[in-house]
């Protein structure tokens, strides 16, 4: 597996955050537009991975990271490691997909595949109750069946797990697919893993909290996206929604229509592209074990007017589907909480932890913005106390709700069974 955004050579810039002004809604969806907010219009910012790489940097990235997913749940990600080579031959390699024959699609359907991978015709999938207007394409990773799955009998996020879809014809005829998805996914999960270090940093827990309840092999889809220009101004492309897992690292061309949602005022911001960046949103599983201090943002994709098809690839990262989730990481509250986020944070926590292992809250915003922070971020043993008490949830069983409700054909034709 590729390890690119590990292998990162800290150069130690200054810092180079910058703020990508939320442009106004686009007039052809101003009927479903809020009203202009009097509030200050949100910013949705790009952050450096360098600057999480590089130790002089890292007090700043992380402050930044958690003002972005308190205030929106969504930022632009650069320097991350993945070559634009390696993006482009992406992009390229889902449209060379999209631009074959319908007969030759249709050889890789979703329904022929009990893992949920494969292709869906436009028009298939609701959100929200409305139909998108989008083809897809959808991988995950390449695994062996787990053999003794039976419907209706095991698990059903037992049967998730297995090969993806690669017809003979496709590969003779776009011979440089399959390793370019392969590669892409392998360098996106190496790049979820090191964005999750950061949010668990950004939290006040240990680096490796989400590594631990990701444990060795996560899983993830990659889903490649066509939403074709259309004339009709009432298509949208993608309904509103939350995405319902950990962590989405997205990729999109250069022709525009995601918007996020601020959770604030409602209003809605345009997530332009960004040359050379990916969009970061938290999903909803982060924002219930967070107890929604970070939000999982909403977002819609509007209908496509502008004459070129637009592509997008978003990436779902979850822990793997044996995993079980805390419903709460405890004591976030306490260990958070740095001055300049929340004036009216308490001055003392009275903590009943052991004094040993976790600072007073005193302490820990004294020590916040200094430069030793991510030390002593590394030695507070925060994830002990995080997972001790909760009750948990079963992060297969709820992978599987969100397939489910979004191809039930594939449901109804290899899960819905008596045992
Ligand atoms: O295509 C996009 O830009 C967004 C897609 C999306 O939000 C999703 O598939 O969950
Ligand atoms: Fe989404």
């Amino acid at each position: 597996m590729s390890n690119l955004a590990h292998e990162l050579v800290p150069i130690c810039p200054m810092s180079t955050a910058m703020h990508i002004k939320a442009a106004t809604p686009r007039s052809t969806v101003a009927a479903n537009q809020n009203k202009p907010s009097k509030t200050s219009t949100p910013t949705i910012k790009t952050l450096s991975l360098q600057d999480f790489n590089c130790p002089s940097t890292r007090p700043q990235f992380l402050k930044e990271m958690r003002e972005s997913l308190m205030e929106i749940g969504t930022f632009y990600i650069k320097d991350h490691g993945i070559s634009g080579n390696m993006t482009q031959g992406a992009m390229k390699a889902v449209q060379d997909y999209f631009a074959l024959p319908l007969e030759e699609k249709k050889k890789m359907m979703i329904g022929n595949s009990k893992h949920f991978r494969g292709y869906k015709l436009i028009g298939e999938e609701f959100t929200n109750n409305q139909v998108d207007h989008r083809e897809q394409l959808q991988f995950g990773p390449e695994q062996t069946p787990i053999e003794s799955f039976i419907p209706g009998c095991s698990p059903n996020y037992d049967g998730l797990q297995g090969p993806n879809q690669w017809p003979a014809s496709t590969l003779a005829l776009l011979p440089e697919f399959q390793p370019c998805i392969l590669d892409f996914m392998a360098q996106l999960e190496s790049l979820s893993h090191r964005l999750m270090d950061a949010v668990a940093l950004s939290l006040g827990l240990n680096v490796s909290f989400f590594r631990d309840m990701f444990g060795q092999t996560p899983y993830y889809r990659l889903k490649a996206a066509k939403y074709p220009s259309v004339s009709k101004q009432t298509i949208i492309g993608c309904g509103a929604h939350k995405d319902t897992g950990f962590l989405t690292v997205l990729l999109q061309d250069a022709v525009g229509g995601l918007q996020g949602q601020d959770p604030k005022t409602g209003q809605w911001m345009d997530t332009r592209p960004v040359p050379d960046t990916f969009i970061v949103t938290m999903g909803e599983s982060v924002e219930r074990l967070t107890g929604g201090l970070y939000h999982a943002t909403v977002h819609r994709v509007l209908n496509n007017t502008s004459g070129h098809d637009r592509y997008s690839i978003p990436f779902f990262f979850d822990p793997a589907l044996q995993a079980q989730i805390p419903a709460r990481i405890s004591g976030l509250d306490q260990a958070m909480c740095p001055a300049y986020l929340h004036a009216s944070c308490g001055d003392d926590t009275s903590d009943s932890e052991d004094e040993s292992s976790l600072a007073t809250t005193k302490d820990r915003k004294a020590q916040w913005d200094t430069m030793a922070m991510v030390e002593r971020l590394d030695s507070l043993d925060l994830d002990s106390t995080a997972t001790r008490d909760e009750s948990c949830w079963s992060n297969g069983d709820h992978v599987f709700e969100t397939v489910h409700r979004c191809h039930p054909e594939v449901y109804s034709r290899w899960y819905n069974r008596e045992c």
